[in-house]
């Protein structure tokens, strides 16, 4: 969303800052699709190897905040980037700025990288160009903060006809390497959508993202003014699977693409088909509609563990549901020493130094992009 001369601003600053450590303290941003709030990590990197973690941090959105996204959400599905982007953007990314800035506190690092927030994500398809939008204005960051910004991750690979997401499947790589773990192992995220990486003996070999994640059963709970999400899956324990809607769902011709694909959070717009199913055996089938769009991609890698990371991790329905489904170990991050909450965020951090050392942050495995590709825009502080 934020449009300006990145390369002036870096020409300018450039000398200004430390380009060249040998180890960079960095703060990575998430705010996910869910629209929960904003994770903060940080982590000490190279940009290749993993040396350590620091302090998290993390701030949700208010109500008010959250109706604001909403909206600007809304008028995103509605605007598909055709015409001029629709004014209550303004407004959302003012609110995406602020709760960064909050969240973050006192905290501070050599560089940041700040995702921003998705608003609309359309991949390339059928030989249609792609586009995605983040709404976060990383000179705001940087002004405010007095740290150089890595921000706009995903434009580069999109307009490089990549599908733009996921990205974080280079960090899992590293983060598998500093456990030492071995086999063949899948760091999957269940957040709003669900995607994975197959990471064997240390080295990445394909990611893509899975299909819906918590996002519709969130939906579906919402629209049951049942809360916000199905806490410790509850209602989706007490109810009954309906296999045959998932399996017509599973026709979408989203699960007929090629791997790597990446989705937006409101392409699986299943909830219209529930109607007349109680609560739970709405959330039951969701729930398993996750589980098993995850399975099938499982299938293919011929996976030893699942590690899985996200809010999901913490549905034991999902996770249930997908032991089922798959052969593989399925465990948690925290189970291998992880985060399982701030992944992501430690990802952007991450993927900011790469950035800073123009390394490839995607790859024609992971984004299905032609070659591997640096992204991010760096802005420095005004001085
Ligand atoms: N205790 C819990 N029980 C069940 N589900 C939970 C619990 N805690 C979190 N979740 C689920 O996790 C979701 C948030 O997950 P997360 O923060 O990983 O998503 P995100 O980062 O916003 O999404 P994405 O990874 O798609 O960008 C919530 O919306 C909810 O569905
Ligand atoms: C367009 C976009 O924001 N995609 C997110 C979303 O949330 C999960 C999944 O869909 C993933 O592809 C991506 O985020 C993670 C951090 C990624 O790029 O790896």
């Amino acid at each position: 969303m934020v449009i300006f001369s990145a390369s002036n601003e870096r020409e300018s600053r450039v000398k200004a800052y430390p380009m060249d450590k040998d180890r960079y303290i960095a703060l990575g941003l998430m705010s996910g699709t869910s629209l929960d709030g904003v994770d903060v990590a940080i982590i000490e990197t190279d940009g290749f190897e993993i040396f350590g973690f620091g302090d998290t941090a993390e701030s949700n959105f208010s109500k008010d905040d959250k109706t604001i996204l909403q909206a600007a959400t809304q008028d995103a599905l509605d605007w598909g980037f055709a015409g001029p982007p629709p004014n209550s953007f303004a407004r959302a990314e003012d609110v995406v700025d602020r709760v960064h800035v909050d969240a973050i506190g006192a905290l501070t690092a050599d560089i940041i990288g700040y995702h921003g927030q998705t608003i609309l994500h359309h991949p390339p398809l059928n030989s249609q160009d792609g586009q995605t939008l983040q709404l976060g204005r990383g000179r705001t960051l940087a002004d405010e903060l007095g740290v150089p910004v890595v921000y706009d991750f995903r434009t580069a690979d999109v307009s490089a006809g990549g599908q733009g997401a996921p990205l974080a499947p280079i960090y899992h790589e590293a983060l598998c390497r500093y456990s030492g773990l071995s086999g063949r192992n899948a760091v999957l995220n269940i957040g709003g959508v669900s995607n994975v990486s197959l990471i064997e003996d240390g080295q990445l070999q394909w990611a893509t993202d899975c299909g819906p994640g918590n996002g519709p059963l969130d939906s579906w709970i919402v629209s049951n003014s049942a809360g916000s999400f199905d806490r410790d899956g509850l209602l989706s324990f007490e109810g009954v699977v309906d296999h045959a809607m998932i399996n017509q769902w599973l026709e979408q011709s989203f699960f007929a693409r090629p791997i790597p694909r990446s989705a937006d959070r409101y392409d699986f717009d299943v909830l219209d088909d529930l109607q007349g199913y109680s609560l739970e055996d709405g959330a039951a089938t969701l729930a398993a509609f996750c589980a098993q769009s995850i399975a099938t991609v499982l299938e293919a890698g011929n996976v030893d563990r699942v590690i899985v990371c996200g809010g999901g991790r913490r549905n034991p329905a999902i996770v249930t549901m997908l032991d089922i489904h798959t052969d593989a170990e399925v465990i948690r991050a925290e189970d291998v020493g992880w985060d399982g909450d701030m992944l992501e965020a430690q990802a952007f951090a991450y993927l900011a130094v790469r950035s800073l050392k123009n390394l490839p942050i995607s790859f024609p495995s992971t984004t299905g992009a032609p070659a591997p590709k640096t992204g991010g825009r760096i802005i420095y502080p005004k001085a």
